[in-house]
C-alpha cells in the first residue's frame, strides 16, 4: 500500500465524502464570479456522481479531479446572467457552457441524438451550496491526470488515496457505464436486438 497521506483529489473529496440524501430534489449552481455570476437551476437529484482526472472537464484550483455528476436536461435552466456563457468546444461531444469571464463550466450538454448518453448534462454539484446532493461514487480516467502533467510516479499512491476513499480507479468510466455505452453501440449496430 502506499503512503496516501497529503494526496489530495478535490476539495469535495479530501476531508471525506458527504453522503447524498435521496429526498433531495435539486439546488442553484452559480459560478465563480463576484459580481453578475451565471446562475442555474438543476431541478432534481444528480446520478453517477463521480471524480474525472480528463484534462477537458472544469476542476476547481489546485485539483486535481473534477467532481462531476449526470441528470436530465429538461431539469437545467440558465436562469441569471446567461449572456457571458460560451460553448469551450462545439465539436467535443459534451458541449461545456462556460462562464467567459472566470472560466467555470456550467453544464456539459450532449446535442448528437444517436450518443449514448443523450438526454443527460453534466454538472459541478459543488457550484452549489446546497447539502444533499448525490455523492461521489468512483474515480473516472484515472490516468489522464498525467496528461495534466501529474508525475506518474504519483499515480500508486493517488490510486490508493482514492481506493481508501472509496472510490474505485478505472481509466476510463465505471463497468457499468461502459457496458451501458457498449450496449447502445452493439442495439445501433444491430449485433444486440434493439
Ligand atoms: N485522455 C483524455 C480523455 C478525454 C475524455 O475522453 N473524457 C471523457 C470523460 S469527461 C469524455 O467522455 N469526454 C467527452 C468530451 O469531452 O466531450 C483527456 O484527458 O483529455
Ligand atoms: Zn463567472
Ligand atoms: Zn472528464
Amino acid at each position: 500500500m502506499s503512503n496516501t497521506e497529503g494526496v489530495k483529489i478535490h476539495p469535495a473529496v479530501d476531508n471525506g465524502i458527504k453522503a447524498g440524501n435521496p429526498n433531495f430534489n435539486g439546488g442553484v449552481l452559480t459560478c465563480h464570479c463576484a459580481s453578475n455570476p451565471v446562475k442555474v437551476r438543476v431541478g432534481a437529484q444528480t446520478a453517477h456522481n463521480h471524480v474525472c482526472g480528463c484534462t477537458k472537464c472544469w476542476k476547481p484550483s489546485g485539483a486535481i479531479f473534477s467532481q462531476v455528476a449526470v441528470v436530465s436536461r429538461d431539469s437545467v435552466e440558465v436562469v441569471e446572467n446567461g449572456d457571458k456563457l460560451d460553448i469551450v468546444n462545439r465539436d467535443a461531444p459534451i458541449q461545456r457552457h462556460a462562464c467567459r469571464d472566470c472560466g467555470v463550466h456550467m453544464y456539459g450538454r450532449i446535442e448528437n441524438k444517436d450518443h449514448p448518453f443523450y438526454g443527460l448534462d453534466f454538472v459541478h454539484t459543488e457550484l452549489s451550496s446546497d447539502d444533499g446532493w448525490s455523492a461521489p461514487e468512483f474515480a473516472a480516467f484515472v490516468s489522464s491526470i498525467i496528461e495534466s502533467g501529474v508525475d506518474p510516479s504519483r499515480m500508486d499512491g493517488i490510486r490508493s488515496r482514492l481506493r481508501e476513499l472509496g472510490l474505485e480507479p478505472y481509466d476510463a468510466l465505471s463497468p457499468p457505464l461502459m457496458d451501458a455505452i457498449a450496449t447502445h453501440v452493439a442495439k445501433q449496430s444491430g449485433a444486440l436486438a434493439a
